[in-house]
């Protein structure tokens, strides 16, 4: 039986980087947001469902979702917020346990899975894991960041990290920190430390 590790934080916080790391040393990692995003395709579980709420106008000519459009929405409104939450919901959870309960059978690199999960604490998907590790950041760097990612106004990447889980509550409820407010090397050695503790752990 695998361990599973999700790897959580903030938006731009450093999820990505630090999945990097793991991969390239050779382990498996799901992605969250990419598993909502194949079901978000055309054929998709979630794809009717958000055509049938949101009408036409969120989908290009190849009938994809304008992601951006409904990020738009979705970031500036907690009600839009809340509703796409219920229409969801439901469906990314039970492929997201599914998935999880699979891997974690399989035969992987030192009895370890991976998943990269940005809103693990805001949804509650505490169980599935046996270690959380958490990328943290200040938020001056975190808006830095974000800003310069995706290429967003101040105020845009304080609205967004308003809707998530304030870092402090995060942190009480992940059981190893990774700091990303210093360099690629000092994050690179940390995620070293964590690994060793997780194998030694069993
Ligand atoms: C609204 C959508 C279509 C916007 O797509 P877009 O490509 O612009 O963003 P992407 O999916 O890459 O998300 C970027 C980051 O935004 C943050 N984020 C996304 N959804 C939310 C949300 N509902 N609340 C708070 N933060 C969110 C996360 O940090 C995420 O990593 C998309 O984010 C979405 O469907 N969100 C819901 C995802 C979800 O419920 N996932 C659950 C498992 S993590
Ligand atoms: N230690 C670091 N120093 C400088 N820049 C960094 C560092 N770590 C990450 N970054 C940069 O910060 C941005 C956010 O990092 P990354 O994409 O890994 O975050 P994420 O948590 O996966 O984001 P999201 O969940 O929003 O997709 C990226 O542009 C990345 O190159």
């Amino acid at each position: 039986m695998n361990k599973a590790i999700g790897i959580t934080g903030g938006i731009a916080s450093g999820k990505s980087t630090v999945v990097d790391f793991l991969m390239s040393a050779g382990y498996e990692v799901v992605d969250a947001d990419k598993l909502v995003r194949s079901l978000q395709a055309p054929g998709g579980q979630l794809h009717q469902a958000i055509f049938e709420h949101y009408g036409p106008d969120f989908f290009d000519e190849q009938n994809e979702l304008i992601r951006e459009k409904l990020g738009s929405r979705i970031f500036s409104d907690d009600k839009a917020r809340a509703e796409l939450g219920s229409l969801q919901g439901k469906i990314i959870r039970a492929n997201l346990y599914r998935l999880a309960e699979e891997k974690v059978a399989e035969k992987l690199k030192d009895g370890l899975f991976f998943m990269d999960i940005p809103l693990l604490f805001e949804q509650n998907y505490d169980e599935l894991f046996d270690e959380i590790w958490l990328v943290a950041l200040p938020e001056g760097q975190q808006i830095e960041r974000l800003m310069a990612r995706n290429q967003l106004t101040e105020a845009e990447a304080r609205q967004r990290i308003a809707t998530q889980l304030p870092l402090e509550e995060k942190i009480k409820r992940a059981t190893t920190v990774l700091d990303n407010s210093g360099s690629l090397e000092v994050l690179q050695r940390q995620v070293q430390t964590a690994l060793e503790k997780a194998r030694n752990a069993g």
